[in-house]
Parts: structure tokens; sequence; C-alpha cells
């Protein structure tokens, strides 16, 4: 019936042609055009772009093994924005596990099987076993405790959350309130949740997948608080999937979006769970019960696991965002609106400024983060060897790095979606863009592993620490280094002398450095007065200024941004073209970047209004610049339409006839007369029906 419908209407549509007026224009075409007047080849900087060829070729290798699937055929991946939530439970589960059976049958690598739930985009209850559960093990327990859980773990025969958070606490990590009182004549911990604030609240996987959780409780021993631990905890009998007795847990209701995942929620009265029960290869716990706490260096070892991740989602905001502007700027390609005349050929919306403007910065965006997520997840290896090897004197830094970072990056591609979705006007707005989705799944990345105004406040704290020391003439490493010169730099101003000059890197480089300097010199100055003439990192002086503060590590992480960007496309191994394609993009990075604080450079003088002009035309021109190569900068990505999953975003630019059929297809169209009409309609509508009734009357 469906199919009938769709044949139907795809035939109307092919009778009409002849109608058309004589400005239109077949969007295929469109795209075509725009492939072939790009100055650069788009395939080969995709292969730059994604780590080379054999990457895209093992991941179309992917896609095709994904489509031979029932769970992952393209038919059942553009049926699921129809889907209900235990529909998509279910459905994320089916596919996580047939992928572990893949892997377990060493048909896919570790790798690979990663890649595949990427490719796949359909997040699932075991999601947090792999990137939160497993990791905290292989980090935080001793080798006893690994050999003991890891090999049940990566068999799925036990499944894990990471149970954190609580109803009350999220941020405040040191606050939280589970119990772990140790209780020497049994050797056990008794796990309680003391109020209703204390109880989980929010683990993924933890409300109906979950049947073991890494569980974070104060320690408690012969009355006295130790702060917070990791348990590995059971919450679930292995037979029969029920709760163990003491534990309540569910699933924590529908959410604005992510609805595939079963977040939880955990109440616990004084279960009992084994000493070696808490991962101890940091503190230990003897079992006459004497404690052993962390080395110094060891001290926020707790914090481990939400490191490793900040690097992740670093490494995702690039490639979500890339995700985005690859459907809105096809589209916007193919999408015609207004002539002068109608019947003229109408402009490609992406033809005018006010869109151009909206788009390519992110495009450029979305480069920077990608270059960024590198840069970031080498580091974070880099940071796994040393740990390994017994030296955390990086951890740090990177913290200090990730947590402004994340913060950037997340807030970055949220926002970029969204705007994408705008873009696209009314088209942006239906499901079969993939765009609604994609932001509702992703905007809770500015939210979860530590909120980014929280994260942007560590950054910050580290900047003013950063500015204090080099006040007292001690020297500052890592990526606020550059505070050491801010004496000369405050007294610097912008040299800007014609439009041209915006472009060159060290002009923009200056820039960004100096309206970093000065934040970081007001930040300090500002809590210097407050405290007079003392820092406080915490009560009212902190706490009042946290606009000016979260500000200033928004700036410093965009600095850090742009000059990743700027260097990775410098070191990289690229065609002429191409290069010179990602140097106007870098520069319409550090521009927009400007642009969007300018009065943060107008504050201390170091810009003056016709330098803001100048920046205004050379940005202006530099869109009309790119304006050619724009689909071919997303065509570089490399997405396959089967990630996509995007009516507007197809690569053959065949987007209107996507969108009749794909709603054609769906189930409120099963059929003609729709699913309400006997039982609701009809008795108002249909007159015989009317008749019926009003003779019983
Ligand atoms: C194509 C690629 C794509 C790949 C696909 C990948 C897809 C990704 C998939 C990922 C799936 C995972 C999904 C994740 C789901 C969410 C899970 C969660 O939310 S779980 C829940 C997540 N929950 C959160 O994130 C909670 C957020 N809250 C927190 O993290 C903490 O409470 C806090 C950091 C805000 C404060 O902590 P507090 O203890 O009060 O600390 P103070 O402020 O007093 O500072 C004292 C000193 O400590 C220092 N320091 C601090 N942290 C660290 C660290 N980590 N380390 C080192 N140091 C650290 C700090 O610098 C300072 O140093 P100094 O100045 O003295 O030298
Ligand atoms: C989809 C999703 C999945 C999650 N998965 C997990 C999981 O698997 N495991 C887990 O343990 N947790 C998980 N979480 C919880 C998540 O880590 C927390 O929600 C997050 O850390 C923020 O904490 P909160 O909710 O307490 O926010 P709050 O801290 O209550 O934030 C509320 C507001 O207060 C502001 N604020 C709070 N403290 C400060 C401060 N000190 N300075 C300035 N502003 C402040 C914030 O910026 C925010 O605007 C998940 C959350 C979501 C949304």
């Amino acid at each position: 019936m469906v199919r009938e419908h769709c044949d139907r209407t795809t035939a109307l549509v092919n009778e009409s042609s002849q109608l058309v007026l004589a400005g239109h224009v077949e969007p295929q075409d469109d795209l075509r055009a725009e492939r072939k007047r790009a100055s650069f080849s788009s395939q080969e900087l995709a292969v730059v772009l994604n780590g080379g060829t054999e990457v895209l070729q093992r991941r179309s290798r992917l896609i095709s093994q994904l489509q031979s699937t029932s769970w992952g055929s393209q038919a059942a991946v553009s049926q699921r924005c129809f889907h209900s939530r235990e529909q998509l439970h279910v459905e994320g589960l089916v596919a996580q596990t047939e992928i572990w059976k893949l892997m377990q049958s060493g048909a896919l690598s570790q790798q690979d099987a990663k890649d595949m739930e990427t490719l796949l985009t359909l997040p699932g209850g075991l999601t947090l076993h792999q990137y939160m559960f497993i990791p905290t093990i292989e980090t935080q327990g001793d080798e006893e405790q690994q050999a003991y859980w890891l090999p049940k773990a990566r068999a799925l025969e036990i499944t894990g959350a990471y149970a954190q958070t609580e109803m009350g606490h999220g941020t405040f990590v040191r606050g939280l309130e589970t119990t772990a009182t140790y209780d020497r004549a049994s050797e056990e911990f008794i796990i309680h949740s003391p109020a209703l604030s204390s109880i989980k609240w929010w683990p993924g996987g933890l409300g109906k997948t979950a049947t073991h959780c890494i569980m974070l409780a104060r320690l408690i021993i012969n009355s006295k608080d130790h702060g917070l631990h990791p348990f590995v905890m059971q919450i679930r009998d292995l037979h029969t999937h029920l709760p163990l007795a003491g534990v309540r847990v569910g699933d924590i209701g529908p959410k604005f979006g992510y609805n595939g995942v079963d977040n939880g929620y955990l109440m616990l009265d004084r279960v009992r769970i084994p000493r070696r029960a808490m991962l101890m290869r940091h503190a230990r716990v003897t079992p006459d019960g004497h404690y052993f706490p962390p080395s110094a260096e060891n001290a926020k070892a707790t914090y481990g696991t939400m490191v490793a991740i900040r690097a992740l989602l670093v490494d995702e905001a690039g490639w979500v965002l890339a995700r985005a502007t690859t459907i809105a700027v096809r589209y916007t390609a193919i999408r015609r609106q207004t002539s002068e005349r109608v019947g003229d050929k109408e402009l490609q919306v992406l033809d005018y400024q006010n869109l151009a403007a909206t788009l390519l910065p992110l495009v450029a965006s979305a480069y920077a983060l990608i270059f960024m997520g590198k840069a970031s997840s080498d580091m974070y290896k880099r940071f796994e060897q040393d740990r390994d090897a017994g030296n955390l004197a990086s951890l740090p830094e990177l913290h200090v790095l990730l947590a402004g970072m994340k913060a950037l990056s997340t807030w970055t591609a949220a926002d970029g979606i969204e705007a994408c979705r705008r873009g696209c006007g009314g088209h942006g707005y239906s499901a079969l863009s993939g765009l609604p989705d994609l932001y509702a799944s992703y905007v809770q990345n500015v939210t979860l592993e530590g909120d980014n105004n929280v994260m942007s406040l560590q950054t910050a704290r580290h900047l003013v620490k950063s500015q204090e020391a080099v006040a007292k003439g001690r020297r500052v490493e890592g990526s606020a280094a550059y505070l050491q010169r801010a004496e000369q730099e405050l007294h610097r101003k912008c040299s800007v002398q014609a439009p041209q000059d915006w472009q060159t890197a060290e002009v923009l480089d200056a820039a960004l450095r100096h309206r970093a300097t000065y934040l970081a010199a007001e930040g300090h100055k500002l809590l210097l007065r407050h405290g007079g003439g003392k820092i406080n990192f915490a009560g009212p002086d902190w706490n009042g200024n946290t606009v000016q503060l979260i500000h200033m590590a928004q700036a410093h992480s965009q600095l850090v941004l742009h000059t990743t960007f700027a260097q990775s496309v410098h070191q990289a191994d690229l065609e002429p073209a191409a290069r010179a394609a990602l140097i106007k993009l870098v520069a319409l990075h550090g521009m927009s970047l400007l642009l969007r604080d300018l009065q943060d450079l107008f504050m201390d003088g170091y810009l003056q209004a016709f330098q803001a002009q100048m920046l205004v035309q050379r940005r202006n021109e530099l869109l009309l610049e790119l304006r050619p190569d724009a689909v071919a900068l997303v065509d570089s990505f490399g997405i396959a339409d089967y990630q996509l999953n995007s009516c507007l975003g197809r690569s053959d630019g065949d987007v209107y006839r996507a969108l009749l059929e794909a709603a054609s297809g769906q189930q409120l169209n099963k059929t003609e007369e729709g699913p309400a009409w006997n039982a609701v309609l009809k008795p108002w509508l249909d007159p015989a029906s009317r008749q019926q009734a009003r003779s019983k009357l």
C-alpha cells in the first residue's frame, strides 16, 4: 500500500514535468555544477582529513556490511525517526550486541566495531559499558581486579554503567552523598543512599541494561569520611535481570533527545558488596580497615575517566558539525529562491550573503575542530603512555586544556547544528532533514561530562593561577605560556593598515593572542580588586565574576583552537590548490572568532574603528572567494549518505524526490483515509454516519 502510494505520486510528478517554468534547474545539476567549479579535488582532501585512503575504504566496507544486515540496512536507518522510545532502545541494543558478536568472532577489530557504531549513529544502552565502565576498571582497578572483571565485561557476561551523578549533585563531585561504609567484621562495604538527593540519576544504560555499575561513593571507615572512591557493584541478577535485594533501579523517563538510551536512577538500601569491589589501583583498604590514600600526584585519579571522555568529546565535535554543515551546504546549494521576474532562474540560497556568512564560518569551525580533535587525542595518548609508566606530570595541563576545549567545541558544534537547521528553512524543521535529531541528541554534550560553564571555569582558574605565577616571576609552561609576555603584549596595537592585512596569519594570531592576554589580565585584576589584593578561588569573589571568567576561558580556548588549526594546515600533506583553499578557511575562522567579540579589542585601544571596518570588509570578500569551493569543502569531510541519513544532504542533490518518497512511505500515510478516520473523524464528517447518529438521539 505504502509502495503504491509512493509510485503513484512519483508518476504524477513525472507526468507534469512539461509544465515547469523556464528558469527551473534540476537540483542534481546544481550540485554537479558546484563540484565542477571547485578549485581543488575533494577526494584528495578527504584522504588527508580522514587519515588515509585505507580509512575511507575500510569505512565503505563497514557501511556495505551494515547495509547487508536487518538492523543496519538503509531502510532500518531511515525509519528510525518514526520509532518510539521502546523501539529505539531495543534497536540500539540489537545493533550493539550484533556488532559485539562480530567483534568476538574476529570478523571485526575493536576499532572496526567502534567505527561501525559511529556510522550507525544509534546510541544504545551499552555505550557507557564501552566508554566508561570498562575503561574505569582498566585504569583504576589493580591487576587482580582487572583480571577478574575485564574478561567478563569484554565477553558481555556482565554489562556496566558509570554511576556518579546524583539527583542533587552532578557538577560538585566532592559533594556526592552515596556512602560506602566499611564493615570490618564481614569485610564488606555497605552501599547506601542516605537522602532523596543522593539517588544516582542520569547514568546511561543504568535504567534497564546494566547488570553492574561503577559506583562512585564516599568511603567511610570508623566514621571517618575519606571522600569519593570507585566501586564495582552488581545491581541485577544475572539469570533474571531483576534488581538485587536493596536495589531500586529504573529509567529516568523521556529526554530532549537520545531517547533510545536508558539513562537511569538507582537507590540503594544498605547493599553489601565485598571489600575487593573497591577499585584499588590508587587507594586501598586492607581487610582490617586500614586506608591507604592515593599518592599526591594521583589525588585526582578518580576523575581520570572523565578526562578521557572529554578528549573523545573534543574529537567528536568537529565530525558532528561536519555532518550538519554537509547537509546544510549541499541543500542551500540546490535550494533556489526568488528571482526578479517569475520564470527567471532563481538564486541558490547559499548565494545570499546572510547564508554564506552563517554556513561558511561553520564549515571553517568544523575543520578547526577536526584538527583540534586529532591534536587532543594525540595529547591524550601521550598522557596514557606516561601514566602507564607511572608519570602523571602532564595531567594538570591536560585537564585544563581539555576542560576549556570540551566546552568550546561542544558549544560550537551544538549551536552550529541549530544554525544549519535554521539555514535550511522549513525543510530544516522536518525530521527527514536529519538535523532535528542530530541536534536533539547532540546538545546534551554541553552538559554531560562537566557542564560547559563549569569546565570553562576550570580553565579560568588555571589562567588566573598562571597570571599570578607570572606576577611572582615564576615560569608558566603549556598552553598558557603566552601569558609570560603579558606585560609587553598589553602595550601592543593592531598593525592592520589595509583589509588584506587581516588575511595574514601573524595579524590574526596576534589579535587573538592579544584578546586572550587582555581578558586574562583583566580577570586577574578583577579578582585581586575584589579580594583586597588576594585571589580567592571560591566564595563571592569568584562566584560574583563568573561571566567575565568564562569569557576569559573561551578567549584562551579560541586562541588554542585557532593556532592548532593554522599549524595543522601548515603541516598537512596537501596539494597546492587544497592548501590555498584551507589557508583562506583558516583566515575566515580567525576573522569570525574576532568579529563575534569585537568589543574586547576596543576595550584597551588595541583596535581602531577603521581596522574593524576593514575586518568586516575582508571577511565579506573572503565569503565570496570561498563560495565556489563550499560544496567541495563539505564533500571533503567524506561523510557517506548512509551516515548523513538526510533527505536534504544527499550527495546527488535529488532532495525533492527523496523528501516525497520518505514522506509518502511513512506509517501515517499507510492508509489513504488515515488512522483517525473511523473512530474520530467519520462520525462528524461522513453524512451517513451523522444521519445514523441523529436517528439514535
Ligand atoms: C569520530 C570521532 C568520534 C568518536 C566517537 C566518540 C563518541 C563519544 C562517546 C562517548 C560516550 C560517553 C558518553 C558520556 C556520557 C556522560 C557521562 C557523564 O556525564 S559522567 C559524569 C561527569 N561528571 C562531571 O564531569 C562532573 C564535573 N565536575 C568535576 O569534574 C569536578 O567537580 C570539578 C572539576 C568541577 C571540580 O572538582 P574539585 O575536586 O572540586 O576541584 P577544584 O575545582 O577544587 O580544583 C582542585 C584542583 O583539581 C584539579 N582538577 C580538577 N579536575 C581534575 C581532573 N579531572 N584531572 C586533573 N586535575 C583536576 C584542578 O585543576 C585544581 O588544580 P589546582 O588549581 O589546585 O592545581
Ligand atoms: C544525556 C546525559 C547523560 C549523562 N550520563 C551520565 C552518566 O553516564 N553518568 C553520570 O554519572 N552522569 C551522567 N550525566 C550527568 C552529567 O554529568 C551532569 O548532568 C553534568 O555533570 C552537570 O551536572 P548537573 O546536572 O548537576 O548540573 P548543575 O551543576 O546543577 O548545573 C545547573 C546550572 O548551574 C551552573 N553551575 C553549577 N555549578 C556551577 C559552578 N560551580 N559555577 C558556575 N556555574 C555552575 C551550570 O552551568 C548550569 O547552568 C548525564 C547527563 C546527561 C544530560
